[in-house]
């Protein structure tokens, strides 16, 4: 059984794949929170935008099986044009992201993208995988296509992260969880300059910015 908070079609907004159409499928559930407002600040991960709680999102629900998953997340995909793809993503997706509904994904056509914390094993066949480290949370993962790191977090500085091997490192400036998205937010505005020079400062770092939001999209 999967559960799923949501799933959307709409434009990766993060990272070297950004501008790229996509199905986001978000899971519920995440081994870092578990959702609620009244225990964000105890948790590990205390600055999520994302409400990943139950299945009651739009096209969320619960699966029986891979294949119905993969064909329900395939169905958002707008015909036959491009390469569909679709993003796993949470809550936490590798606490149910397995190497069945990986199968299923690619049987149904859809490239599979991942957005990890990084902190569970990634099953075999990932197409493309983003690792995002939280706090002091242990990473587990040692190579990935990007790594992500939302900035400034003080317990999780970029130095920590450079011998997990990845194709690009990125710094994404920590925006208010709780703002509406399209509202002006003056953390997010200090962190994006704090990000702008840490990159500057250390090249190896590429800086991100979550351009659905910018754009006003899911
Ligand atoms: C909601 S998480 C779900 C996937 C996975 N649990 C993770 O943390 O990577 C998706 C992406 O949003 C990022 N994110 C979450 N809250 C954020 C915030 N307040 N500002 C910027 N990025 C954030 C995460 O770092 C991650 O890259
Ligand atoms: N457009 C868009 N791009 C994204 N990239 C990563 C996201 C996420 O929440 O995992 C995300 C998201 O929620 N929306
Ligand atoms: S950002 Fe990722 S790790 Fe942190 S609480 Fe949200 S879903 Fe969990
Ligand atoms: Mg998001």
């Amino acid at each position: 059984m999967y559960r799923v908070k949501e799933a959307f079609y709409t434009l990766q907004g993060e990272g070297a794949q950004s501008g790229r159409a996509a199905v986001f499928c978000r899971f519920s559930k995440c081994n870092l929170w578990n959702g609620r407002e009244q225990d964000r600040a105890s948790a590990v991960c205390n600055f999520c935008d994302t409400d990943f709680v139950g299945t009651d999102g739009q096209n969320g629900g619960r699966f029986e099986s891979a294949e119905a998953l993969a064909a329900h997340i395939r169905r958002l995909w707008p015909g036959e044009q491009g390469r569909p793809y679709v993003v796993c993503t949470g809550g936490e997706p590798l606490l149910q992201l397995d190497e069945p509904l990986i199968a299923a994904f690619h049987q149904a056509g859809l490239e599979v993208g991942v957005e990890t914390n990084g902190t569970l094993p990634a099953p075999a066949g990932i197409d493309w995988l983003c690792v995002s480290p939280k706090a002091d949370a242990e990473v587990v993962i040692r190579r990935c296509n990007e790594l992500k790191l939302v900035y400034p977090q003080p317990l999780a500085l970029p130095d920590r992260f450079v011998d997990i091997e990845a194709d690009h490192y990125f710094l994404s400036p920590m925006a208010s969880p709780s703002l509406p998205e399209d509202g002006p937010d003056p953390v997010k505005q200090s962190n994006t300059r704090k990000a702008t020079d840490y990159c500057l400062q250390h090249p190896r770092w590429r800086l991100t910015l979550q351009m659905h939001k910018i754009v006003g999209i899911d």
